[in-house]
């Protein structure tokens, strides 16, 4: 674990565990001293303005998201020189951590990719999900309802973000099942995993069975494969995928097909799972809002919409100075790792007025950037949107007068509530929650 450290001065948002509790107030923080800031350390600049985390997520020319996962970990194997580091950094990709994941990649490459996802989230696709999303939620509701509590971190949002993703996928039942269980219960890569601990990460099996399902469903096309067609060839999603083409006609290597159906679990299952249980922080927390969305359904998605701005799951997201530039009055030099916080601008005052209320009436509601913004905006967007207001359509409807248990929150005038250790997700560890069972 990173040392603990009050002083905001000299804190490091990539290491320092003591930011993790309460980043908005970091953010504040940075915020008052402009929009783009100098960070202590690893040389790295923070853009906490909504108009600048824009400006960077539409500026490729100047900004890379080489370093889309790691942020400011971002171990580059060359020393950056000069004004314009683009060249160098395409030259040395293969040798930058998870540089070959959809949204660390660019141009045609990352268009070509996305071409394939795009096929899992037309409007037709989510619509024949929906009465999936409400079947699933109903399953898992029926398991605790009769406890009257449940921790809505472990016990639901994180096998329901795991099933649905199956579902997405086409999964058979046997399989579902087993994601299930590899998935639950995972936690966001901690600030000071070592290389093992990461290899220890539960999308490895997943990603691993994925290959097996799909080369499976590839080699069935093989003409020598011919005799044995009806034992491998499946018509399924997942076969859909194995067959899919780039928009040029040429065909996707098995391993980027595997990557981007592995791709899928991390980049949805635990952002929604967490994007939920910030939402019942919000229910439990504001009586008069479980009392609104109770009385008129029809406003859980706008609900969803101001939890994402006021507490989205994703803190932040990596970005590379490629060409030296100015941004919000900062020289910023190629080679600078960037902390470009959605979340920060999603409390931006210039932006959102009184941005620190819980305002489901706010004008241009939609306008947050929870799901970035650009060639990288997040593709499970209306799916994570449907989960979300699903979910609480159905736990409310048979969940009556929900409260934080106070045995693992403490009294409603001391509450306690513990996040993981990441610097990428808002990621509440647990939410203890007492009903009365309808
Ligand atoms: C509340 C839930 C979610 C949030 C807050 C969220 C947030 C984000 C953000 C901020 C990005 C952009 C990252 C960047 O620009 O560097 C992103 C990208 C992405 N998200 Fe989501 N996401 C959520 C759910 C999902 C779901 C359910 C899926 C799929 C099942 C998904 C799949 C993806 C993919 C594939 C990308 C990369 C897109 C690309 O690079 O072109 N996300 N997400």
């Amino acid at each position: 674990m990173g040392a603990r450290c009050v002083s905001y001065e000299k804190a490091d948002w990539y290491t320092d565990i003591a930011l993790v509790d309460d980043p908005h107030a970091y953010f504040d923080y940075l915020r008052a001293q402009g929009p783009v800031v100098r960070l202590p350390h690893r040389g790295a600049v923070a853009v906490v303005g909504y108009e600048e985390v824009v400006q960077v997520s539409l500026d490729t020319e100047h900004f890379s998201e080489i370093n889309g996962v790691t942020g400011g970990m971002v171990d580059l194997p060359f020393v950056p020189e000069g004004d314009d580091i683009g060249d160098e950094l395409e030259a040395h990709r293969s040798k930058i951590a998870f540089a070959d994941q959809i949204v660390c990649e660019q141009g045609t490459r990352h268009a070509n990719l996305r071409s394939i996802l795009s096929r899992l989230f037309t409007p037709s696709r989510l619509k024949q999900l929906q009465p999936r999303l409400a079947a699933t939620a109903e399953g898992l509701i029926d398991e605790f309802h009769g406890d009257g509590q449940v921790d809505i971190v472990r016990q639901y949002g994180g096998p329901y973000g795991a099933l649905v993703i199956s579902d997405l996928l086409g999964l058979s039942e046997a399989t579902r099942a087993r994601f299930r269980k590899l998935l639950e219960g995972a936690i966001p890569v901690p600030m000071d995993a070592t290389h093992e601990e990461m290899m220890k990460n539960p999308l490895v099996p997943v990603g691993k069975e994925l290959f097996g399902l799909i080369a499976r469903r590839r080699i069935a096309g093989h003409p020598l494969m011919r005799p044995f067609r009806t034992l491998l060839a499946r018509e399924d999603i997942l076969g859909e995928l194995a067959k899919a083409t780039y928009p040029d006609g040429s065909k996707p290597s098995l391993v980027d097909v595997t990557g981007l159906a592995a791709f899928l679990f991390g980049a949805g299952q635990d952002t929604t799972n967490r994007l939920l249980a910030n939402g019942f922080k919000v229910i439990t927390t504001r009586p008069d809002i479980q009392t609104e969305l109770r009385r008129d359904p029809a406003r859980i998605p706008d609900f969803v919409e101001e939890l994402l701005r006021y507490d989205g799951s994703v803190k932040s997201a990596g970005r590379l100075c490629r060409k030296t530039t100015t941004l919000g009055g900062v020289e910023i030099k190629a080679g600078t790792p960037i902390l470009m916080s959605h979340m920060a601008a999603n409390r931006d005052p210039a932006r959102f007025p009184d941005p620190s209320r819980f305002d489901m009436d706010r004008p241009r509601i939609k306008e947050h950037l929870a799901f970035g913004r650009g060639a990288h905006t997040c593709i499970g967007a209306p799916l994570a949107r449907r989960e979300v207001a699903v979910s609480i359509e159905r736990l409310l409807a048979r969940m009556g007068e929900i409260r934080l248990s106070e045995e693992h929150h403490g009294p409603e005038s001391a509450r306690r509530f513990d996040y993981e250790p990441t610097y990428v997700l808002r990621a509440l560890k647990s939410l203890h929650l007492e009903f009365d069972p309808l």
